[in-house]
């Protein structure tokens, strides 16, 4: 862990709880603006998921992020402030993220509790404000209304899609909870205006705190688990989400005016002209069950079966969830004393799993030195390279590219880290804005591969393949790309696989890929 760096966004307040109140309403007051507010102290240990599952009300907002490979979950519910997309504005959904975060963590007043404290610095840099959330593909959802993005949206064949997905949901929760390094810690967060009285305050956030601390099926759950510090999720036996599966489940391809073997062709048709070097398409399976689905039961399903992937999950209040585990980590940042630290990983080029070892090792080989997925991969490689370096990062020396085995597929994988200088963390949304759609799902050149997409695909993509992610108060942040994923609401789902169309491509063999991809959200749904 690094430590707190010159140029994060929020100043550090160690004091009490009251004193914090107290402090931040008369910054409030000179300001003449609200500020942010973030309390934080150590936690029991628990799980996250189940934490969320548990205390989350179905009405808030939540919010869910596990990164077995840099160990850091986040699970946080509820919004004491939140940006309302503004359709009118010509800033795009991520400068208007980074114009409502950027004061909002600057200005915020940030402290621990006592407990936090004795364990040093490294505590205080995992206790901070965040801001979190995700957005669309594409800069509007299909059929989505600036005041009313609750009410049904309706496609021409009078579906409802999307339900509950604005263009982009960012928000600042009431609680969050992180673990990493086997330490749990819960930050509490308010939203003080300059004519807050302390003592509201003070009574919001202890209720805040007493409804977490107070949950007797998490504490039932921890004993019955043996949960300790270092208990692993993956290695209990227990299931922490006995719910009633669905027994009979139905699929169905979403079909749009032509065949997904059909527009694959079309692809190849412009590929060969040299009007397109690469597009991603997307198909679309509808799945219903004989009951509802629990969206965390199949988070948990996802995060067991892919400890390489993040597991995330999004639901911005309403009955649809979004959630998925992806192999693909759209950007990372670092904030420096004098730059900031970026890191995006390039993941395209794929190939299914063997069924023994001798068989998987014979098709990672033919991954590896297969012409076509290294054209396909390069593309990717360059995409991100090219608009890195157009925003005057400076790119290290590109690490060789690995395989990445998941357990239902393996994909090329080149990790690519670069420092663009002079630049603190709010530039994470410049960065977000120049590298989506990367070329791993969106294609090259981008807008012809994006316009595309739009004109042929089955269905709009809403969340599917956008950024997803996190920033907090000592500079650092994740957005993942949102694929393997699909929404859930009530007792059918939506979910979405993808595949790069490049040059020397197959029909069969492309549309057996996503059949392949989409296998990780079946399972979790419970379709065998
Ligand atoms: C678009 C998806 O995956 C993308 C396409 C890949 C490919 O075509 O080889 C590999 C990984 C992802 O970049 C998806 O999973 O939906």
């Amino acid at each position: 862990m690094q430590l707190r760096q010159g140029n994060t966004p929020s100043s550090y307040h160690p004091n009490s709880l009251h004193d914090l109140i107290r402090s931040a309403i008369v910054k409030a007051k000179n300001l003449d603006r609200p500020v942010l507010l973030s309390y934080s102290q150590t936690w029991h240990p628990s799980d996250p998921l189940l934490f969320l599952a548990t205390h989350a009300q179905p009405t808030q907002p939540q919010f869910y992020w596990e990164q077995p490979s840099k160990d850091w979950i986040v699970a946080a519910a509820g919004s004491v402030v939140s940006l309302s997309p503004n359709a009118s504005l010509c800033e795009s959904r991520f400068e208007q993220a980074k114009q409502f975060s950027t004061s909002l963590l600057a200005d915020a007043v940030v402290g621990n509790a006592a407990d936090l404290e004795g364990l040093g610095l490294d505590a205080n840099l995992v206790a901070s404000p965040y801001v979190l959330g995700g957005f669309a593909f594409h800069e509007a959802i299909a059929g989505f209304q600036q005041d009313n993005w609750h009410s049904d949206r309706v496609t021409r064949n009078g579906e409802k899609i999307w339900h509950g997905f604005p263009p982009v949901m960012w928000f600042v929760p009431r609680w969050i909870l992180h673990r990493t390094g086997g330490r749990s810690i819960v930050t509490v967060h308010a939203y003080i205006q300059p004519q807050d009285l302390w003592e509201a305050i003070a009574s919001s956030l202890a209720t805040t705190l007493m409804e977490l601390r107070h949950n007797s099926h998490e504490n039932s759950q921890d004993r019955a688990q043996g949960n300790s510090q270092n208990a692993s999720i993956e290695s209990s036996h227990h299931n922490p989400f006995p719910f009633s599966t669905p027994t009979s489940l139905r699929t169905e391809e979403v079909l749009g005016n032509q065949s997904w073997s059909g527009i694959v062709e079309q692809a190849l048709d412009l590929i060969q002209q040299q009007k397109l070097d690469k597009v991603v398409l997307a198909r679309a399976l509808d799945v219903s069950a004989d009951r509802a689905f629990n969206p965390f039961a199949v988070l948990h399903k996802l995060r067991c079966d892919y400890p390489e992937c993040v597991s995330f999950l999004v639901n911005c209040g309403s009955d649809d969830t979004f959630l998925g585990a992806t192999p693909e980590l759209l950007l990372q940042v670092q904030s420096h004393v004098d730059y900031l630290g970026l890191r995006s990983n390039a993941v395209a080029g794929s190939i299914q799993r063997g069924k023994t070892e001798a068989e998987d090792r014979i098709l990672s080989d033919r991954l590896l030195n297969s012409q076509k997925d290294i054209n396909e991969h390069k593309i990717v490689i360059h995409s991100i390279c090219d608009r890195l370096q157009s925003m005057g990062a400076q790119l290290d020396k590109l690490a060789p590219t690995q395989l990445l085995r998941l357990s239902n597929v393996q994909h090329l994988y080149t990790p690519i880290t670069a420092k663009l200088p002079n630049a603190d963390w709010s530039a994470t949304f410049d960065v977000l804005a120049k590298l989506h759609p990367t070329a791993a799902v969106g294609g090259e050149p981008r807008d012809r591969a994006v316009q595309l997409m739009q004109q042929w695909e089955a269905c709009d993509r809403g969340w599917y393949a956008a950024p997803i992610g996190w920033l907090n108060g000592n500079g650092e942040g994740a957005f993942a790309v949102g694929i393997r994923s699909g929404y859930i609401c009530g007792d059918r789902a939506r979910i979405f696989a993808g595949a790069g169309i490049v040059a020397n491509s197959q029909v069969t063999t492309e549309q057996s890929e996503t059949t392949i991809k989409f296998a990780a959200l079946l399972k979790a749904l419970g379709v065998t």
